[in-house]
């Protein structure tokens, strides 16, 4: 760290004094593509690396023309940022897709590196790896920790949380407690209520935090994967640093999210709890190729981005939308019995290359600024239906989504009240009480705080049952019926620990929203709680 009797130039590498980066952020998309597996090693492989950007996906599959049985075979070739063939190892992928990060990490930019692709096909092996093949937390920790060594004239904190997603409840893995509520907080983003944070002052007190929090993972033996991650993790590591002799800190989080692997229902374990496991695990990567998909497609004009499908999708809001640089990190098995799989993350992998990321900081701007420009986030709006086609490439019949990921039709879009984000995992009862700051929402100038919702309507608990108020927000009168009103009280959170600097588009952003759409919309029904 930083020490004051040494006011040295910045050390090479110590990028905090570095020009901001373009006004635009980006997602890199790279593919790893695993070596067979014992299971795997006798059938034929269907994806060939052409080159360090290309792979070429052909296969046979059953169906073909007429009426009898027949082999149809498909050659699609796909492109990404970068290819890691079979042979590669942990420090080139970390060079290729975590280090570029670390620079503007401390240039005070958010970063995030998400894991994705089926079960078994080495997600976790490349986050974490193994004693003998440390994964990319390892190695940026290390390198991380370096940089900060090198800033003599800065001051610098680390502070680290950990939290899974299991079956859509969010748990601290540093701190094993009860689920999480999350939250969305005008100017400090999603965050889990509760969360620990943790200041480790060398990478190994880091990597110890990080193995506590790795052993906490639910973990459990499938068809797929010996020892199959039955969760979502995300890992944040959040670097503040200062100039000794005064000015702004720099403030930034890199997210490492290494997402559960979508699987088919023959290879969970059992019927009971690892059925449950698998449909929670597909159908929260369901919403997330949903968010992904609409960003995506945000470039050309109004989009509705379905952050609220999923407590997964709303926790990575921050880190898909929130970051300045990401990198998806598609992994697939290069087998052909997993060639659905592979072609399955191999499309997804390609839309997720359309996205372009807002600009944020530490000193983020203004949270409706960071929505990609035409991206609406409008709880209330439905999902026009979309076919998963990936541009470029042609569509194959007979190799399908992969199982278990089909249209959820349970998932609706979550239609909140305009003013409160449920922190409850339950269905909020008649005049359940919300944590949710009036000054925070701008209610202050009204003198309403603490407020009444009702469904439709808002009142100050003043005129309780003799008054009621139109919605300050989406200026409906009251017609409230009575006992379904939601009472706001101020934010016992705003004392919680927070992860992050970025902000995203808040409680302020919703209001908008439900205004934009001219209404102020009901209570979620039981099914839609987040
Ligand atoms: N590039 C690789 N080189 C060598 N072994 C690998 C590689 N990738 C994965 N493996 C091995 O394959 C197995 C499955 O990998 P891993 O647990 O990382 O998969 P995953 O995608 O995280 O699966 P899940 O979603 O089920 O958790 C592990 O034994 C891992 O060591």
């Amino acid at each position: 760290m930083g020490s004051p009797e040494q006011p040295d130039a910045p050390a090479p590498g110590a990028c905090w004094g570095a020009e901001p980066p373009p006004q635009e952020g980006s997602m890199a998309v790279v593919l790893r593509v695993r070596p067979p597996n014992p299971r795997e090693r006798a059938a034929p492989s269907v994806l060939h690396v052409l080159n360090q950007r290309a792979v070429l996906f052909a296969s046979e599959e059953p169906g073909g023309t007429g009426t009898g049985p027949g082999r149809r075979r498909r050659n699609l070739e796909f492109e990404f940022d970068h290819v890691f063939g079979e042979r590669a190892t942990q420090e080139e992928v970390f060079q290729h897709t975590t280090l570029p990060l670390l620079d503007t990490l401390l240039a005070g930019y958010n970063c995030s590196v998400f894991a994705y692709g089926a079960s078994g096909v080495g997600k976790t092996h490349t986050m974490m790896g193994s004693k003998s093949t440390p994964g990319i937390v390892h190695l940026a920790t290390v390198e991380l920790y370096k940089r900060l060594e090198a800033m003599k004239d800065r001051s610098c904190e680390v502070l680290v949380s950990y939290q899974q997603v299991y079956k859509e409840r969010v748990y601290d893995l540093l701190k094993p407690q009860g689920p999480l509520n999350i939250w969305e907080q005008p100017g400090k983003g999603v965050v889990a209520q509760g969360l620990s944070l943790h200041q480790p002052t060398t990478p190994e007190q880091l990597l110890g935090l990080l193995a506590k929090g790795n052993k906490n993972r639910a973990q459990r033996s499938t068809k797929a994967n010996a020892a199959s991650s039955r969760s979502h993790a995300i890992f944040q590591i959040q670097v503040k640093h200062w100039d000794l002799t005064g000015g702004d800190p720099h403030v930034a989080k890199l997210s490492f999210i290494d997402l559960a692997g979508s699987e088919r229902a023959w290879d969970t374990p059992g019927r009971g709890e690892g059925m449950w496991e698998g449909t929670s695990i597909n159908r929260s990567l369901l919403a997330f190729k949903s968010v992904v998909r609409a960003l995506a497609g945000a470039k050309g004009g109004q989009c509705h981005v379905p952050f609220r499908d999923s407590k997964l999708t709303l926790l990575l809001k921050d880190s898909l939308v929130g970051s300045f640089r990401s990198t998806v990190i598609a992994a697939v098995s290069p087998a052909a019995p997993a060639g659905p799989d592979t072609y399955s993350t191999l499309r997804f992998a390609s839309r997720a290359r359309h996205i372009l990321l807002p600009v944020s900081t530490g000193r983020a701007p203004a949270a409706r600024e960071r929505l990609p420009a035409g991206t609406e986030e409008s709880p209330g709006l439905e999902e026009s239906p979309e076919t998963e086609e990936s541009p470029g490439t042609e569509e194959s019949p007979g190799l399908e989504e992969s199982p278990g990921l089909e249209e959820s039709p349970g998932l609706e879009e979550a239609a909140l009240p305009c003013c409160l984000e449920e922190p409850s995992e339950a269905a909020p009862a008649p005049g359940m009480q919300l944590s949710c700051a009036g000054e925070d929402l701008g209610w202050g100038q009204w003198g309403l705080a603490p407020l009444l919702c009702l469904d439709g309507g808002w009142r100050s608990p003043r005129w309780a049952g003799d008054r009621e108020r139109a919605c300050p927000q989406c200026h409906r009168a009251g017609g409230a019926r009575r006992g379904s009103g939601l009472a706001v009280q101020s934010d016992p959170s705003s004392a919680a620990p927070r992860a992050g600097a970025g902000s995203s588009p808040g409680l302020r952003g919703e209001l908008s929203s439900a205004r934009m759409r001219g209404g102020c919309p009901s209570p979620r029904s039981p099914k839609q709680q987040l």
